[in-house]
C-alpha cells in the first residue's frame, strides 16, 4: 500500500477487486472494515445481492438509506431484493419470467430466487438409495414444491449454429468451466456443492488444512451424477413433442445443475415433474401426496422399454426397482409380442382407411391390456397411447364427440387416473401417469363435451387439462396461446396430433373409425 493512501481507501479497492471478479465473500470482508462509508456499503450489498443474499442486501441498502441521500439505482436494487424475498416465500411473476427468457437471446440466466415448499433432504430408508427429497406435509396435485436456480448453466447455440456432438461437447465443456470458475472464486459455495452425491469411488484431494481442492475431479465427479439437458422453456417443448414423429424435443441441448433437486431420486412413475423456464427449474406434485413421502421423478424418459431404460440408467450406477421395472421384467416376452402385434393390426386397419367401427378399436385396445399383468395405477399402459391419440384425431374429423369422449376416458383409466362423471360434474378422484399427449386428449374432450352442450362437463374437463398443463409446463399463463379459444388448435390444427402416427406407419385424414 502506498503510505499516501487512506486505510479505507485501500481496502475499497481491494474490495473494487474481489467483487468484480465476482469473489464476493472477499469482497464484503474487504469492505466490511471500512467505516460507514457510502460506497463501501453500496459495494457491500451489491456483494451481497450477488451471493443470492437478499434480506442481509436488501437490510444494507436501508442502512444506506437512513445514513445518506437515495439514488436511483439504490431503489433499485432495493426493490429487486423485495421482488426477490416475495419469490422465495413461492410469489413469482411467471409472465416476466417467461418474457426474460424470450428477451434472452437464447440465454435463460433468470435473476430470480429459490423457494422451497413442503419439502426436505432425509436419507432414505432403502440401502443404497442415499438421500432422497421427502413431503414435510400432505400435498396437493399441481403445488409448487421446488423452484430453484441453476448452481451453473451453459446454453446451446441454435440448432443450425450447433454442430451436433461438438456443440454438445462445447456445452458440457462450458458448464464445467463455469462451475469451477465459481467455486474457486467463492469458497462459501464449496460446501454446497460438496454435499451432492459424487459416486462412491472418488478420490478427493485435500490441500494442507484438509480442505477439499477444488479440481478436476471435485467438479466433474459431481456433474456427471447430477448435471442434465434441459430445454428453455417446458412449455416450447412441450409443443414440439406433440408435433414431432418420434416426439422428441429439440429444444433440450442446454445443460446445467441444481443444487436441491439433485437430491430426488429416481423412478419410472414418478411422483414429481420438472419444468423449465430458463434456468429455474420448477418441481410440482404430479399427484396428491401424503406427508412423509418420498418424492421421485424419471431421470430419463419412462416411456422406453424396461431395458432401455436400465441401460440408461446403469451410467448413474444403479438399477432401478420400481413398480413399472418389476411389472415389466415380471411379462413374458410372448406377452410384448402379442402387444406389438395388436399395435401393428391398429396401424395397418388406420391405414387401409379400412370401414371399421368404434369397437373394433376398442376390442383391440382392450387386448393390448391384457398384455400387461398389473393393474394400470401400477404400471401405466404406455403401448395405447399412440393408437388412442390417433383414434381420437379420426373421430374428430368426422364430429364423432361421443367417441371422442369415451376414448379420452379409456386414455385416463389406461394411464392409472381414476375419476367420477355425473350429469354435470368431471373430477379427479386419482391421478394417474402424465404425458404430453393427455393434456392434448383433455382439451378434445373439452371441445366434446362443448360440441354437445354439456358446458358444466366442458368447464371441468378444461380445469384438469389446464391441471395437467400446469404440472407438465410448470405455469398456466402460456395455456391459452397453446390450447385456449384463440389457439391455432382450436382454429382447426390439431398441433401436429396426426404426425405421433408416424413413429410407425402414417396416418392419413379420414381413416378411423365410422
Ligand atoms: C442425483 S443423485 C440423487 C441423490 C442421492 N441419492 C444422494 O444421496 O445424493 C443420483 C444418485 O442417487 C442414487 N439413486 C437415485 N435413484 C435411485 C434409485 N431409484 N435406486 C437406487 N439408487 C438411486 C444413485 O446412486 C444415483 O447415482
Amino acid at each position: 500500500m502506498d503510505s499516501s493512501t487512506p486505510q479505507w481507501l485501500h481496502w475499497k479497492q481491494k474490495g473494487d477487486t474481489k467483487y468484480n471478479n465476482g469473489n464476493y465473500l472477499r469482497a464484503i470482508k474487504c469492505h466490511a472494515p471500512s467505516e460507514e462509508n457510502e460506497r463501501v456499503w453500496w459495494l457491500t450489498a451489491k456483494a451481497l445481492y450477488g451471493l443470492r443474499r437478499w434480506r442481509e442486501c436488501a437490510a444494507c441498502l436501508e442502512k444506506i438509506g437512513g445514513l445518506y441521500a437515495e439514488t436511483g439505482e439504490r431503489r433499485e436494487v432495493l426493490e429487486r431484493c423485495r421482488v426477490r424475498v416475495r419469490e422465495e416465500e413461492g410469489e413469482y411473476d411467471w409472465g416476466g419470467m417467461i418474457e426474460g427468457v424470450r428477451a434472452g437471446d437464447g440465454k435463460g440466466d433468470l435473476d430470480c430466487a429459490d423457494y422451497v415448499g413442503g419439502i426436505e433432504v432425509r436419507p432414505c430408508a432403502v440401502e443404497g438409495h442415499g438421500r432422497g427429497l421427502f413431503t414435510t406435509r400432505d400435498v396437493e396435485a399441481g403445488e409448487l414444491l421446488l423452484c430453484e436456480k441453476a448452481f451453473g448453466a451453459a446454453f446451446a447455440k441454435d440448432e443450425e449454429e450447433g454442430e451436433g456432438d461438438e456443440e454438445t461437447m462445447r456445452v458440457r465443456a462450458e458448464l464445467a468451466m463455469g462451475v469451477f470458475v465459481k467455486l474457486v472464486r467463492n469458497p462459501s459455495l464449496r460446501e454446497g456443492f460438496g454435499e451432492l452425491f459424487a459416486g462412491d469411488e472418488v478420490d478427493e484431494q485435500r490441500d494442507l488444512k484438509g480442505e477439499v481442492v477444488v479440481d478436476d475431479t471435485f467438479v466433474q465427479s459431481r456433474i456427471n451424477y447430477n448435471a442434465f439437458a434441459f430445454p428453455l422453456l417446458t412449455s416450447t417443448s412441450h409443443q414440439q413433442i406433440l408435433s414431432h414423429p418420434a416426439g422428441i424435443s429439440t429444444d433440450a441441448n442446454n445443460r446445467g445443475i441444481w443444487l436441491r433437486a439433485s437430491f430426488i431420486n429416481h423412478s419410472c412413475y414418478p411422483l414429481v415433474r420438472r419444468s423449465f423456464i430458463g434456468d429455474m427449474m420448477n418441481f410440482r406434485a404430479q399427484a396428491d401426496i401424503p406427508k412423509d413421502t418420498e418424492l421421485k421423478f424419471g431421470y430419463i424418459s419412462c416411456l422406453e422399454d424396461v431395458e432401455t431404460r436400465t441401460e440408461m440408467l446403469a451410467k448413474y450406477g444403479f438399477r432401478c426397482e420400481c413398480q413399472v421395472c418389476i411389472a415389466e421384467r415380471a411379462t413374458s416376452p410372448e406377452k410384448f409380442k402379442r402387444r406389438k402385434e395388436i399395435t401393428k393390426m391398429i396401424i395397418e386397419l388406420f391405414e387401409k382407411s379400412k370401414a371399421v367401427g368404434l369397437h373394433t378399436y376398442l376390442d383391440l385396445l382392450g387386448q393390448i391390456g391384457e398384455t400387461y399383468i398389473v393393474s394400470p395405477t401400477i404400471e401405466p399402459r404406455h403401448a395405447v397411447v399412440v393408437p388412442i391419440i390417433n383414434i381420437i384425431t379420426g373421430c374428430q374429423s368426422s364430429a364423432l364427440h361421443l367417441q371422442v369422449i369415451q376414448l379420452v376416458q379409456l386414455l385416463l383409466i389406461n394411464l392409472g387416473f381414476e375419476f367420477r362423471v355425473t350429469q354435470d360434474n368431471f373430477r379427479v378422484l386419482r391421478w394417474g401417469y402424465l404425458i404430453d399427449e393427455l393434456v392434448m386428449a383433455l382439451a378434445d374432450l373439452r371441445d366434446a363435451y362443448a360440441a354437445l352442450a354439456q358446458t358444466e362437463l366442458s368447464r371441468d374437463a378444461e380445469s384438469v387439462a389446464k391441471k395437467c398443463y400446469l404440472i407438465m409446463c410448470g405455469e398456466e399463463l402460456s395455456w391459452e396461446a397453446a390450447y385456449g379459444a384463440q389457439s391455432e388448435r382450436r382454429k382447426g390444427d390439431k398441433g401436429g396430433s396426426e404426425a405421433r402416427w408416424a413413429t410407425e406407419g402414417k396416418w392419413r385424414e379420414g381413416g378411423g373409425p365410422n
